[in-house]
């Protein structure tokens, strides 16, 4: 059993939307299942005004995101406080230290500090200049840990200078790059359905894989973020980062052992044998980008990406990516991947399914199967893992029809599953960063992705409209036809259609 030692957590960009959402709801659901340390205190900080009482009733007491009675979230908000920084900034961080200091003294956190930032990603190395110059990434008393949000960097290059940045105020051991899909318990699930059975993983090379299909669909459009969204785009935004996290799990060797570097450097193996694309010709035949357009959807017109908030008029930027591609290692040699993110598709669902090849001999000759087995992995909703193979139908001769065998999440009742930033946090206070991208494997990632990106930026691949609340434009099935077609899931992985199910 892990401990959470006594420390204090700083959330830099507290005044912000996901401390809000997400961070304060998380702390609270760790306090309410008794996770958090006996001496513990957040303060947030940013540079607007607020008292300690304020900043409560705005992420606590009054936030939509945390239910409960009243006397708990009260006893609850005790535990934060609030530092503004003003704009000047030397000024403000001594006063950001005494601070510190005294909470550290007053709740007996035994100089043990996460810095969490939670802020524009252009602050993050200032922020991590300006602790350092208070000596507060000294590990002598104490230890101290900077927990770094997305996006980390903006291309191979930017990302290279963010790490050197940081690594010049923090050692490596120090820092937690978030990517929440990890922390999602369906995807830690992935390492599980490997390597703790013995049932796939003899299956799980070119011998049996035909291709690995993996979609991350949303209905909602951008939203409120467009301003950040029409600079980033579907591949920055989901590809470099959450989905390449996937691919790595699907595709790494097995680890010596589930320490946390043994596990971060079989990923990094892994991101590093995908088959660069420079070539224009293989770019243009193996990605594929598109825009959603203006549709009703359920008899409500909703808007076209160039209509929303904070989005250019004349925008390129891509809602809709998909990509092909290789892995160039022993196990994986010619098994295409094919991987499409996008907004404002029919439903939301982020799904992995392995399609396996058909049985090298048909016996069965008039079977109507024409479909091989799958191992779909279900990351969100409905999480779970369903195996379709073959059954036979009662009767006369060998008809063999799709049986569907499953295992549900949701089956295991009151079992409180940890949301992806609960899971997170906990693990950085416990000091295992297994579920954090190291520096390396956020450079190998956008390794691979740059080439794409500079392809698409130079405007030679063309942009498909697609209609919001469709499957992304019909092109795109140009890019997986010969191997089968999309598998275009619903919301319910209970739903997926199967002659049978074997309970
Ligand atoms: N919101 C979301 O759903 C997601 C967000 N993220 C990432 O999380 C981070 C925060 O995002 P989000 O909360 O949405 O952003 P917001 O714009 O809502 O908040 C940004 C925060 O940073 C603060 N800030 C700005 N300048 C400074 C400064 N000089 N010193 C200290 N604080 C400062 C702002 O407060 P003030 O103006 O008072 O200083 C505010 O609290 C970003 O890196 C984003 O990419 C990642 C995934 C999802
Ligand atoms: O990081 C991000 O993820 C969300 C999707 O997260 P999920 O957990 O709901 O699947 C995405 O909407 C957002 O654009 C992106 O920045």
């Amino acid at each position: 059993m892990r401990t959470t030692e006594n420390q204090l957590l700083v959330i830099f960009g507290a005044s912000g939307d996901l401390t809000a959402r997400k961070l304060v709801p998380a702390l609270y659901k760790l306090y309410q299942e008794k996770h958090l340390p006996e001496h513990f205190a957040v303060l947030g900080v940013a540079r607007s005004f607020m008292t300690d009482e304020q900043f409560r009733k705005r992420v606590a007491l009054e936030s939509k995101h945390i239910k409960d009675s009243d006397e708990f979230i009260a006893q609850f908000s005790e535990k934060l406080f609030y530092q503004d920084l003003g704009d000047s900034y030397d000024v403000s961080y001594m006063e950001l230290n005494e601070r510190l200091q005294d909470l550290n003294t007053a709740y007996q956190t035994d100089n043990n500090f996460i810095f969490y930032l939670s802020t524009p990603p252009s602050l993050f190395e200032p922020i991590a200049k300006n602790l350092t110059a208070q000596g507060l990434n000294d590990e002598r008393e104490g230890w101290k840990r900077l927990i770094i949000e997305k996006p980390f960097g903006y291309s191979l290059d930017t990302a290279q200078s963010l790490n050197n940045d940081l690594h010049r105020y923090f050692k490596e051991k120090q820092i937690y790059r978030i990517d929440h899909y990890l922390g999602k318990e369906t995807v830690q699930n992935i390492l599980v359905t490997r390597f703790a059975n013995s049932i796939f993983e003899p299956l799980w090379n070119r011998s049996y894989i035909h291709h690995v299909e993996i979609t991350n669909a949303e209905s909602d459009g951008v939203e409120s973020r467009g301003g950040y969204y029409d600079k980033s785009g579907a591949l920055r935004d989901m590809f470099q980062s959450h989905l390449l996290q996937l691919v790595a799990l699907i595709v790494m060797e097995p680890p010596l052992s589930a320490d946390p570097e043994e596990i971060r450097n079989e990923k990094l193996k892994a991101l590093k044998s995908l088959r660069l694309m420079t070539d224009p010709e293989v770019l243009e035949q193996n990605t594929i980008r598109g825009q959603y357009l203006a549709s009703e959807i359920d008899g409500e017109r909703v808007n076209g990406y160039r209509e929303e908030e904070d989005v250019d008029p004349d925008s390129t930027t891509e809602t809709y990516a998909a990509v092909k591609f290789y892995v160039d290692n022993w196990r994986w040699a010619d098994v295409p991947f094919y991987v499409r993110t996008a907004k404002r598709m029919p439903t939301k669902v982020t799904e992995v399914v392995i399609h396996f090849k058909s049985p090298h001999h048909q016996i069965f000759k008039n079977s109507n199967i024409n479909k091989d087995n799958k191992l779909v992995i279900r990351i969100q909703p409905d999480e779970g893992i369903l195996v379709k193979f073959g059954v036979k139908v009662p009767g006369q001769g060998f008809k063999v029809e799709r049986g569907n065998l499953d295992f549900y999440y949701s089956s295991l009742g009151d079992t409180h599953i940890m949301e992806a930033y609960e899971r997170l946090l906990l693990d950085a206070m416990q000091g295992d960063a297994t579920l954090y991208a190291r520096a390396d494997e956020v450079e190998a990632a956008w390794r691979f992705t740059d080439p794409i990106l500079e392809y698409w930026k130079e405007g030679n691949a063309r942009i498909y409209g697609y209609s919001a609340g469709v499957w992304g434009p019909e092109h795109a099935d140009e890019l997986i036809e010969g191997k089968g077609q999309w598998r275009n899931p619903g919301a319910h992985l209970a739903d997926d259609p199967g002659y049978c199910v074997i309970e």
